[in-house]
């Protein structure tokens, strides 16, 4: 009912002869940011007892899809989930449904957004380690893109980037672009997992999130679609970061994207960091001349090469727009090297204490496999990043000075000295 109200609204203002399907996104759009405030009263009301504020937490399944509360006690960002179609209702695994509304699903509540090469992936699972807390992944060996069932997509990393094709969700303008604005949506939220963001809540990671040169409209998008997400980035040594993601592309598997940086500009595909950090200095020097007398083809190669390497390290560049948008309060920065004690307490607290209450949390299991685990997902075909100050000082002082007065913003910005340690550690 609300939504062809809202429809009848839209056409009115639209005037007579609109497309009612181009609509109807929009409209379900609205009537999804409609509900979720009628919920999120609800829940506040009826977690308030008598004598304050505390929120009584249900027992929870371990099995964490399980035991979902009732759909009108929810706490979410509720997003519209099209004709009721979920993918996780497709495996062998069924959950307990209670009430459940079919037209709706919960977005995530915590957002990973980066940076890339910079322990997201280690933040991600020191949080699922949570009996609350399930990290996004994919789920079937057929994938829904772009409305159709499709085999062999990429998803064996385990975290949900992969079943959303990385940006492709959150990127909806850049769908809208290609014409699929009627099934992005559709195709993102049949693949979240069904939880009522108390018993179970989710958290969604792309590091691409943070490259905001790149995918400029995640941020605004994010914060439409789940605007009581807390938003979490684990930062690191910038120039340092440059050379692991230099390493990352080096394994064969992915070293495609390197050479489709090069090639087509008639370049060399660097074979060594040296000759990779070159090509982005130079790329620097023209872009600070705004490309002064360079061919256009210049501006274009190196647009995609900086914002694809070198400026991802500008850190506070792309947290400026998450930290407008969302609140500085609502994005947690986590510093890469924080032992893991130190990382899950911040995050804890970040998400609530009385959402993911920390006596919960199996602390044992930190001790037990200790900081060195399979969970730092280290790139083994490679020495490790410290090595490079040896290796290579004469350019690793290069990019070092490039980060200096960035990392120095991000310090004032964030109120913390961790990013001016690595303006001075070139030995
Ligand atoms: N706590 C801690 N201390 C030091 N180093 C750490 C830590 N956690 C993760 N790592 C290193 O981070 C790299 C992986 O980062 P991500 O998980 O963000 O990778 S990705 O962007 O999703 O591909 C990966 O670096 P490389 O080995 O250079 O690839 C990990 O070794």
């Amino acid at each position: 009912y609300i939504l062809s109200h809202l429809e009848e609204q839209l056409i009115g203002n639209e005037g007579e002869g609109d497309n009612i399907a181009a609509i109807r996104p929009i409209a379900r759009q609205e009537l999804s940011s409609k509900e979720q405030n009628v919920r999120v009263h609800a829940v506040e009301t009826a977690s308030t007892n008598e004598n304050g504020n505390t929120r009584p937490i249900p027992k929870f399944d371990t099995t964490k899809t399980m035991n979902l509360m009732n759909p009108s006690n929810y706490s979410c960002d509720f997003l519209p989930l099209e004709d009721g179609h979920n993918a996780w209702d497709d495996r062998s695994h069924k959950m307990e449904r209670i009430h459940r509304d079919e037209s709706h699903i919960c977005g995530p509540k915590v957002l990973i957004i980066g940076a890339m090469k910079c322990g997201t992936n280690t933040v991600g699972h020191l949080l699922a380690k949570h009996p609350r807390v399930i990290l996004n992944r994919c789920q079937h060996k057929k994938y829904l893109i772009r409305g159709k069932w499709t085999k062999n997509h990429d998803c064996n990393v385990d975290n949900f980037q992969g079943s959303s094709d990385e940006m492709g969700f959150w990127e909806g303008n850049d769908l809208r672009r290609h014409n699929i604005s009627d099934t992005w949506m559709a195709d993102w939220t049949q693949r979240l997992p069904w939880t009522d963001g108390i018993n179970n809540i989710s958290v969604d990671k792309s590091p691409s999130n943070l490259n905001t040169f790149k995918h400029p409209d995640v941020p605004q998008l994010a914060h439409k679609l789940l605007p009581n997400a807390k938003v979490v980035v684990t930062l690191c040594k910038p120039d340092t970061r440059i050379y692991s993601e230099f390493q990352y592309h080096m394994v064969p598997k992915r070293h495609q994207h390197l050479v489709d940086q090069f090639e087509p500009h008639g370049r060399v595909v660097p074979d060594n960091f040296v000759d990779f950090a070159e090509a982005n200095l130079r790329c620097l020097e023209e872009a600070n001349r705004n490309y002064d007398n360079a061919k256009e083809d210049v501006k274009y190669y190196c647009e995609i090469l900086l914002n694809d390497y070198v400026r991802i390290g500008e850190y506070v560049r792309h947290l400026q727009p998450w930290y407008e948008l969302y609140g500085e309060g609502n994005v947690l920065v986590v510093d890469m090297e924080q032992d893991a004690k130190s990382k899950v307490a911040a995050l804890l607290s970040h998400i609530g204490e009385d959402l993911v209450p920390s006596e919960e949390y199996p602390w044992q299991e930190l001790e037990d496999d200790g900081e060195n685990n399979e969970e730092f997902f280290t790139n083994k075909s490679y020495e490790g990043r410290d090595s490079v100050f040896l290796k290579h000082p004469y350019i690793m002082q290069k990019l070092e000075d490039h980060y200096a007065p960035f990392n120095e913003a991000l310090a004032a910005m964030i109120g913390a000295d961790f990013p001016l340690n690595w303006n001075n550690r070139t030995s």
